[in-house]
């Protein structure tokens, strides 16, 4: 184990001059944290200085064929939207509820099961433990029969799509048992993979921004991060114009505790080693906060970046795409505050943290790494795995 000593942020005292709600708890302000802006007082973290290379090749791989279906299924429906009785058929078959009412797409669940799938074979099986946000409940009802049949179809197009992987098709007792390998409750010894199979569904179903979400923990430490982010531009998005049809998008971010922080197409480029932005001055500074007003308070991001003297309008984008954004320089600050209540889930930030924090390790993060010590299936709030220095 190597020790790093690196700065970290004023977060105290800004926190201290800060207008905070009652809804605001110290937990809501890990977002802040990031903020690149801020100055130095010392804390040290600690990176292993094992080498997670294998790992790192099969997430890719992993995240890149999940991102595949994903798009493939985004293709059908954009395509179906032009014909609109076919949409309303396409929505209905791909978008059921969850008891959360956030939508589940076949994608979430086929994106799941081919991540499992991945790891699974390009690793050892036989410790392979995957903490992850879905599971087959519904798929396994007789209602959900047709629904698992699509998956089970896409799921084998998207895998055989990979020449590796040959043509031996799965079977939807396989399919259900790859999503239902996301159960493990994980815990603070041992290596556990974290997925969010969709992450940002609202964003997927809209058409925007969403990521598969890709982390590994090992000793209760995130070690790995990968982010396959399909609709992001691969230059900035603070000035892209997304009118412009020549614009190129699909973004693979990865980072390896020790290694830094890389971003690739995900047609296949060769990777480049990438850094957060050397501003200064928050003025001048681009801020990101979720699309959605449900998942953060708008509001109070606002106050906040007017008190650090922020003049550009936010930059809303759903998803853990944001880390990938901030990772490359695109933005300074990422603003997020939960409505009261609401729990954060380690998959819905085990892998942008990395990804961000691995750059950030000789410079001013303000973040402990987390210590994500069980499933975080039911939600646990965000202070128990991120803790502000
Ligand atoms: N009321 C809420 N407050 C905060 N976050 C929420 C929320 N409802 C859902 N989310 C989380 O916000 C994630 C999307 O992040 P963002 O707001 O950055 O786009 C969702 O991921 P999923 O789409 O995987 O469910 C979900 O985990
Ligand atoms: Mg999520």
């Amino acid at each position: 184990m190597a020790t790093f000593t690196v700065s970290s942020g004023t977060i105290n005292s800004l926190t201290r001059t800060l207008p905070l709600t009652k809804n605001t708890k110290p937990h809501s302000l890990f977002s802040l944290s990031i903020s690149l802006t801020l100055k130095a007082s010392k804390f040290t973290l600690r990176a292993s200085s094992m080498s997670y290379d294998k790992q790192l090749a099969a997430a890719k791989k992993a995240a890149s064929l999940a991102a595949r279906l994903c798009q493939v299924i985004l293709l059908l429906i954009i395509s179906a939207s032009f014909l609109k009785k076919v949409q309303k058929a396409l929505l209905q078959a791909d978008v059921q509820s969850k008891s959360d009412k956030s939508p589940v797409t076949v994608a979430d669940y086929g994106s799941q099961a081919v991540v499992s799938v991945v790891l699974q074979k390009e690793l050892d099986s036989a410790s392979f433990s995957l903490v992850a946000e879905e599971d087959s409940g519904d798929l396994r009802k007789e209602e959900g029969k047709e629904t698992l049949q699509r998956i089970m179809k896409l799921v084998n197009e998207t895998l055989t799509s990979d020449e590796t992987y040959g043509n031996a098709p799965l079977s939807e007792e396989d399919v259900l048992a790859a999503i239902d390998s996301g159960r493990s409750v994980g815990g603070p010894s041992g290596q556990h993979w974290v997925l969010d199979p969709i992450d940002g569904t609202k964003g997927f179903v809209r058409g925007d921004q969403y990521a598969i979400a890709l982390a590994l923990l090992d000793e209760g430490k995130a070690v790995l991060g990968v982010l396959a982010c399909p609709n992001l531009p691969l230059s900035s998005v603070a000035s892209h114009n997304p009118q412009d049809p020549q614009e190129k998008v699909g973004c693979l971010f990865y980072a390896q505790v020790g290694s830094g922080t890389y971003m690739q197409s995900l047609d296949g480029s060769t990777p480049i080693k990438v850094h957060v932005t050397d501003l200064d001055n928050p003025e001048e500074a681009a801020f990101f906060e979720s699309f959605e007003a449900a998942h953060s308070l708008h509001d109070l991001s606002s106050s906040i970046a007017k008190k650090l003297g922020v003049r550009a309008p936010p930059v809303r984008i759903d998803s853990q795409a944001k880390y990938g954004a901030l990772s490359r320089g695109d933005g300074a600050i990422y603003l997020r505050f939960p409505h009261k209540g609401y729990r954060e889930k380690i998959w819905d930030h085990a892998a942008g943290y990395l990804v961000v924090a691995e750059h950030l390790r000789f410079r001013s993060l303000p973040l402990k790494v987390p210590t994500p010590y069980s499933h975080e299936r039911s939600g646990r709030p965000v202070s128990l795995f991120w803790q502000i220095i």
